[in-house]
Formats: structure tokens, C-alpha cells, sequence
């Protein structure tokens, strides 16, 4: 096992170089990994199921130390959205979304402030006050982003944040996050296991091979911000959703 570079500080918001992760198991979960994402990108990661997309992600977030190669991130703030919304069962949706500015000790003004913003952004105007029981799955997962709003992220993580929804919720919290990103211009890693939302939300859709991890294609998506909703039913959308799922299946264009 090398020794990996110390993760830097950059201008981009987040680069991985020749970067790879082995488990202390042994287990090589990515290899040689080259990426950049700048403000203004949504990158989206598609890929078998254990070829390393999550790890890519807690890479990113420090929450695991790569073992050779080398991380460089933003040091503004980080964001990462899980799975799971992750919310405070005892805390209203006004003081979870509030957490990570009370938790940096913002000043009680400035985190009203800031909380109530990011309440409105996600479209939960109204509920502050309710509890995260009282919240259906799609709206629990709009407090776990409005609350990474909070902390105006440069860098934007997400682990397959919706993939737990219904079909419809998903679209909807499809529709919101392109808008959220075409107004904030954030830089996003966005891992999903669906082709159709991976190019939906995306600036540039990134398959990986099976495990050890590496880059196999990179899809360029074409469409502007913010997107309408009516892409999905195009020729061309269909024609990139084809070519993601030929790169998957490992074949040639
Ligand atoms: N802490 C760990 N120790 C050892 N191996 C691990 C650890 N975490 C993950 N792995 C292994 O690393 C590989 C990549 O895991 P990872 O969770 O990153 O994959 P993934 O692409 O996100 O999978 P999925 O799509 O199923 O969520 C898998 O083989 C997994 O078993």
C-alpha cells in the first residue's frame, strides 16, 4: 500500500488524483480515480453495486483516508447528504435545519435567518414547527438538505439521497435540486443508481467499473439550467440514458 498525499486545499472544488482506497481488510475499493468537479458542475456517479461510490464520497468528505493519490477539496464549507435524512427525532424541522449553525455558534439573528431561507428554498415554508415524525419521506429528506444549506456548501455531497422515495417525490425532489443548482452554482457529486435521474440532474455523468473502482466513460449531459421537466420524454435524453447503461454493461458504443 502507498502512502497517500496529504489531502490540500485548491481553488476547484473538489479533485481527486490517480487517487485509490484500500481497506485495512485489504479490499481495493478504487483505483487510479482522476476527477474534478468545479463550482458550477453536477457530477453524477453511476456504477455497480460495491465498485467503490460511496467510498468515493467519504474520500471526499474525510470521513475515510485514501491510501494513494491525492484528494484536494475546497476548504469552504462541505456538505453531505445521506441516504437516510438523518434528522433529530425530538428536534421540530426549524431546529434541526437549524443544527449545524448552532453547532458553529452562529449568532441567534443570523441563524433565524439562515434557517428560514433555507426552509423556503426547499420548499417546507410552513412546517417549521412540525416534527420529523410528522413528515412524510420526501419532506424528511428536504430538512436534510435545507439544513446543508444552512452552511452555503461549495461542495455538495450525495449519497443516493433519494433512492428510499417514491417515484413521484423523487421527481419532484429532482426538480427542486436542479433549480437549487442552477441558483447556487455549487460543485456536486451526486452517486445514484439511476441512469434517468443521473442525467436528469447532471452536468456530466461518470460510470465506473466494478470493484476496484475506476472511471469507465464520462457523458457529457447537454441540457441548460434550469431544466424542464419534459426532457425526460426526449429523443436525446433516451439516447444518453442508452449510451450510460452500454458503458455500464461494459460493451462499446
Ligand atoms: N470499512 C470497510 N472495510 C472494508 N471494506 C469496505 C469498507 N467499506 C466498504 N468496503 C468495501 O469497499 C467496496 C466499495 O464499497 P462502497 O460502499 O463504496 O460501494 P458502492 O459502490 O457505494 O456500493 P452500493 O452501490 O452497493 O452502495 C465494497 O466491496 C465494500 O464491501
Amino acid at each position: 500500500m502507498s502512502v497517500a498525499t496529504p489531502t490540500t486545499a485548491t481553488g476547484v472544488g473538489l479533485r481527486f488524483t490517480e487517487t485509490a482506497m484500500e481497506y485495512p481488510d485489504g479490499t481495493v475499493a478504487l483505483s487510479g480515480v482522476d476527477l474534478t468537479v468545479e463550482p458550477g458542475q453536477f457530477i453524477s456517479v453511476v456504477g455497480p453495486s460495491g465498485c467503490g461510490k460511496s467510498t468515493l464520497l467519504r474520500l471526499a468528505s474525510r470521513l475515510e483516508e485514501h491510501t494513494a493519490g491525492e484528494v484536494a477539496v475546497d476548504p469552504s464549507a462541505l456538505a453531505y447528504v445521506f441516504q437516510d435524512a438523518t434528522l433529530l427525532p425530538w428536534r421540530s424541522v426549524r431546529k434541526n435545519v437549524g443544527l449545524f449553525c448552532e453547532l458553529r455558534g452562529d449568532g441567534k439573528a443570523d441563524t433565524a435567518r439562515r434557517v428560514q431561507e433555507a426552509i423556503d428554498l426547499v420548499g417546507l415554508t410552513g412546517f417549521e414547527d412540525h416534527f420529523p415524525h410528522q413528515l412524510s419521506g420526501g419532506m424528511r429528506m428536504r430538512v436534510s438538505v435545507a439544513r446543508c444549506l444552512t452552511v452555503d456548501p461549495g461542495v455538495f455531497l450525495f449519497d443516493e439521497p433519494f433512492g428510499a422515495l417514491d417515484e413521484i417525490s423523487r421527481q419532484k425532489l429532482n426538480d427542486d435540486l436542479q433549480a437549487l443548482f442552477h441558483d447556487r452554482k455549487f460543485a456536486a457529486l451526486f452517486v445514484t443508481h439511476s441512469i434517468a435521474e443521473a442525467v436528469y440532474l447532471s452536468t456530466e455523468v461518470v460510470v465506473m467499473s466494478g470493484r476496484p473502482g475506476k472511471i469507465l466513460d464520462r457523458v457529457p449531459i447537454p441540457f441548460a439550467y434550469p431544466r424542464d421537466p419534459q426532457i425526460r420524454y426526449s429523443e436525446e435524453f433516451a439516447h444518453l440514458c442508452a449510451r450510460i447503461s452500454t458503458s455500464l454493461a461494459g460493451k462499446e458504443h
